[in-house]
């Protein structure tokens, strides 16, 4: 007698028949309908769910083009979140390179005294990425979030804009570096024109638009001879592609107050030093170097004479920075169409007090107890100026910028860091 098994399934395919008035197959038929119908229920809803996550993704995430991940709602509760101010009349800032050098000082400075922050960095690899990571973990531990994206991905601005309402921009992502323009010169135009560009439009279109105070150079100033440089010098002689954006930048910004009303505060910063610093920056680079015995290479200007920065430490630079934010004055456009003049600004933000790079690394030498292996070289003709000086008597009028930290002190504080950072060994090949 054949089994209930051999009865309904029997073992050649095809001669499957099914008797439909055995009670059984009776029961059978209207499990299996009901399960077929669930299957497919199940999948029509899989799909529906799949499909929904997918348009959301498209419509938050912008373009694939950023192979960025952003968006969501829990995304944008942190936007929210980090963007609260806890102070009266706190400004809400958004600032790009924010896992940048400065960008983390001016970021953690706002947060301190009560204002909404939020970061926006590429984390492009120029210079060592997992030091932009430890920055980011900084700025997480006080609260602050940092998108990862890129400035030239519009809809992520557009997005950034519609979750919280900005009052200020504090622009500070930028591809630095004076020397590399030469060797990656589409990074400068991707990154200063471009990018900048991006974010301007960004600026412009938003309701209300925010305030932009944003970081030139005091590369603008070129082969300039003057001195000290104040901000009405000529600065039409860049000697670096590098230079040439940050110029075309001020021009760039010039025309967004001019046609929409933005806000505009440029700030030439002076060889900008300090913890957490640039890896790619002499000052860097030099203490890496002694303290891993490697030689360094000391530039040398024409006919000997030694080349001079107006180096400035990153703790001035934050407070010129606030001072900006707060004495910006709103912009006036409104729907992308300008309703009044809005201020246009440039400062210059420097020390002063410019010092010779051999005095630089004598003073490192001095805090780091290690003697330097100099090769001292003629400046190549890469970009480098010889001099610069910075006239701040604009600044020091209309924001109370006033430095107070000299290269000694400056460099002291930096080398306490570097080394709790880094360690001793740090790069030194293990025995
Ligand atoms: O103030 C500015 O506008 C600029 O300051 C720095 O540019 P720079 O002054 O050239 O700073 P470093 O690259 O740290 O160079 C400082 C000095 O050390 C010299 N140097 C640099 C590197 C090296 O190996 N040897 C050397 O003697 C340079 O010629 C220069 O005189 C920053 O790198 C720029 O991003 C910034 O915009």
């Amino acid at each position: 007698m054949p089994s209930l098994q051999d009865e309904l399934f029997p073992s050649t395919p095809g001669k499957f028949k099914i008797d439909r008035n055995h009670p059984m197959n009776r029961h059978f038929h209207r499990c299996f309908a009901s399960t077929t119908t669930m299957f497919f229920w199940a999948l029509f809803f899989i799909a529906l769910t799949a499909s929904y996550l997918s348009f959301q993704s498209f419509v938050d995430s912008g373009s694939r083009y950023f192979s960025v991940s952003w968006g969501g709602i829990q995304w944008e509760k942190q936007l929210r979140h980090s963007a609260q101010t806890h102070r009266p009349n706190g400004l809400s800032v958004l600032v790009t390179g924010a896992a940048g050098f400065v960008g983390t000082h001016v970021s953690l400075a706002l947060k301190k005294r009560g204002d909404g922050v939020v970061g926006l960095d590429n984390f492009n690899s120029y210079y060592d990425p997992s030091l932009k990571k430890a920055r980011k973990s900084l700025l997480s531990d006080h609260g602050i979030f940092v998108v990862d994206g890129d400035l030239n991905d519009a809809r992520l601005l557009e997005k950034l804009f519609d979750v919280v309402v900005f009052s200020h921009v504090m622009h500070l992502a930028a591809q630095a570096g004076v020397r590399y323009a030469m060797e990656n010169p589409n990074s400068y135009v991707h990154s200063n024109i471009a990018g900048l560009v991006t974010l301007l439009e960004a600026c412009k279109s938003a309701n209300p638009q925010p305030a932009v105070v944003w970081a030139s150079s005091s590369s603008v100033y070129g082969l300039n001879e003057k001195v000290p440089f104040s901000e009405s010098d000529r600065t039409d002689q860049p000697a670096s592609l590098y230079a040439a954006t940050k110029k075309a930048g001020e021009e760039i910004t010039h025309t967004y107050n001019h046609i929409y009303g933005l806000s505009i505060t440029g700030l030439r910063f002076f060889t900008v030093y300090g913890p957490w610093g640039r890896p790619d920056m002499a000052y860097f680079s030099f203490t890496r170097n002694i303290l891993q015995g490697k030689p360094i290479t000391v530039f040398r200007g024409k006919n000997r004479v030694d080349l001079a920065r107006d180096f400035t430490y990153i703790d001035d630079i934050v407070k010129g920075c606030l001072g900006s934010l707060d004495t910006s004055g709103k912009s006036t456009g409104s729907g992308g169409k300008k309703t009044g003049p809005a201020a246009y600004r440039i400062f210059n933000l420097g020390n002063t007090s410019p010092v010779t790079v051999p005095t630089l690394v004598s003073i490192l030498e001095r805090h780091l107890k290690v003697k330097a292996k100099k090769n001292v070289v003629e400046m190549p003709g890469n970009g480098d100026v010889p001099f610069t000086h910075a006239n701040i008597s604009s600044a020091r009028k209309e924001l109370g910028y006033k430095p107070t930290t000299d290269l000694q002190t400056g460099l002291k504080k930096f080398v306490r860091w570097y080394l709790s950072y880094y360690g001793y060994n740090h790069g030194k090949p293990v025995n």
